[in-house]
């Protein structure tokens, strides 16, 4: 079996005559995450056996004396995260405070100290990742990355590593646990969007300031990240165009059922032919039989699709302690299998004796460094849901049509079910047409009398 290989590598330890006494790791931050990951570390039974060789020496905190769900020995925690990142005897350092800094500033002196990362920090990957991915690659060391997309579902690894040889077209995801969560909860039970905002604050899945969560930007994070490792090139991530789900309706929800769909936070880069990626973020309406439509709750899925393997879906939990801190642990997992099967750094004797990586392994570090060129969302075709309050005139459906069709935007579907007090609704589904068509024919539908409001436009996969 797989773990017979152990014996093998302690003898090859004891070979080299240093005295390895395991891999020190410095956690930072002991939230949500942190929590579960030092849990998960410490209860091994049945686990990996890799994992007794990891010590937590150092956990980093806001408030030392917040009462905390771990115990750890006394002297573990402290509030001077420098003095874990410059800790000669730390080998990897676990970035688990979120936000961009004192974050950005820890991982760049840890890696200027030589040590592994591992990051669930999707806002500082995204942003930073450049600066960071680029002072690790001169370090030799590695930046691991799983928990950052997809909370505890493998898919930076997988894109990485087992569909590397595949042209990607497209990778298309739900990856906010707490817009899904939201956003099913909305549907199935009709609660109110508050209630479950502070259901999936209670349940650790929402972002510190869950206005990234609501708004689209947590979801802009993770697509940057995987684009980048998608489509072999580095994205600028203010150049991923983001919508969130504010403006999705109960209204929105019962039309879109009774039209066929389900309203979902997709995440989306896509590259038709040769042209500019797309990259976006915005609620969607998806056919009630795509394969995205049934992940509901706070599971995420990634659907990729790639030549010539086809369509690959990964899907399963994307927030929440225990889902993300297998994803973090698995990271530390891996740098560990790495570390003790490096050979020994000759420099250093005795006790101080250390397996030092000597050359950084192409599918696991990040080797591109060009930018990719974003499609400006004007130039893009997609379907439009839209649902106008109108004046209850005759006629009024027919010059919705003609203000269309000046723009080359033709119609699949038109419905006039219902009144909101006296205004007419009408909902109104286009087949595909390019975004800047589209925008023209509305501002012709504006200028109309008959027309009172646009209360939402939303996009159709
Ligand atoms: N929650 C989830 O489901 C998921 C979260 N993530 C990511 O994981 C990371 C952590 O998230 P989560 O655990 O939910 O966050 P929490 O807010 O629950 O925990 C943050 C921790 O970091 C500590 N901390 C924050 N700022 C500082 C600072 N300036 N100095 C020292 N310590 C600090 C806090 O200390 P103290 O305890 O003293 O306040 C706390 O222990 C984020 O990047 C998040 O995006 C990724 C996937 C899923
Ligand atoms: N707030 C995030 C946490 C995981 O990344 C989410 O809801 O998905
Ligand atoms: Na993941």
């Amino acid at each position: 079996m797989g773990w017979a290989i152990l014996p093998a590598l302690c003898v090859l330890w004891l070979l080299t005559g240093a005295a390895f006494v395991g891999v020190k790791l410095g956690i930072l931050g002991l939230g949500t995450v942190g929590t579960g990951t030092v849990q998960l570390l410490l209860d091994r039974t049945e686990r990996h056996p890799l994992l007794q060789e990891i010590e937590i020496l150092r956990v980093g905190v806001k408030s030392v004396e917040k009462p905390r769900d771990v115990q750890l020995p006394s002297g573990t925690l402290s509030s001077d995260l420098t003095s874990i990142v410059t800790d000669p005897k730390i080998d990897i350092v676990v970035e688990l405070i979120g936000g961009l800094e004192p974050a950005r500033s820890l991982i760049l002196q840890a890696i200027d100290c030589g040590k592994h990362v591992v990051t669930a920090n999707k806002a500082v990957i995204s942003r930073f990742g450049d600066e960071i991915l680029n002072a690790a690659n001169k370090a030799g060391v590695y930046v691991m990355l799983e928990a950052a997309v997809g909370g505890g579902i493998p898919v930076v690894q997988p894109l990485k590593q087992s569909l590397s040889v595949n042209r990607i077209q497209a990778v298309t995801g739900i990856v906010n646990g707490t817009t899904n969560y939201i956003l099913t909860k909305m549907q199935t039970q009709g609660s109110s969007f508050d209630d479950v905002l502070s259901d999936a604050q209670r349940l650790g899945y929402a972002e510190a300031d869950p206005t990234a969560d609501v708004d689209g930007w947590d979801a802009a994070d993770k697509i940057s990240i995987l684009a980048a490792i998608a489509f072999g090139g580095r994205i600028k991530r203010d150049e991923v165009y983001c919508e969130g789900i504010r403006q999705v309706s109960q209204t929105d929800i019962t039309y879109a059922e009774k039209l066929g769909f389900t309203i979902k936070l997709l995440a989306i880069a896509k590259r038709e032919e040769s042209s500019p990626l797309a990259v976006k973020v915005h609620p969607t309406l998806v056919p009630i039989d795509h394969p995205l439509a049934s992940v509901s709750g706070v599971y995420n899925a990634v659907l990729v699709e790639g030549e010539p393997l086809g369509q690959v879906m990964f899907s399963g939990p994307g927030a929440g302690a225990g889902a993300t801190s297998s994803a973090v642990s698995s990271d530390i997992l891996n740098l560990v299998a790495r570390i003790k099967s490096s050979p020994f750094n000759e420099k250093a004797n005795g006790k101080n004796a250390k397996p030092q990586i000597t050359c950084l392994d192409p599918l696991l570090a990040s080797a591109h460094q060009d930018y990719c060129q974003i499609a400006p969302m004007s130039e893009l075709v997609t379907r439009f849901y839209a649902r106008f309050l109108t004046k209850d005139q005759s006629g009024v459906i027919g010059k919705l049509g003609t203000s269309f069709g000046n723009h080359g935007v033709s119609l699949e579907s038109v419905v006039q079910t219902g009144f909101q007090q006296d205004l007419a609704e009408i909902v109104v589904v286009t087949h595909d047409v390019k975004e800047g068509n589209f925008e023209q024919a509305l501002k012709e539908i504006r200028t109309l009398e008959a027309v009172d409001s646009i209360p939402s436009l939303l996009r159709v996969l």
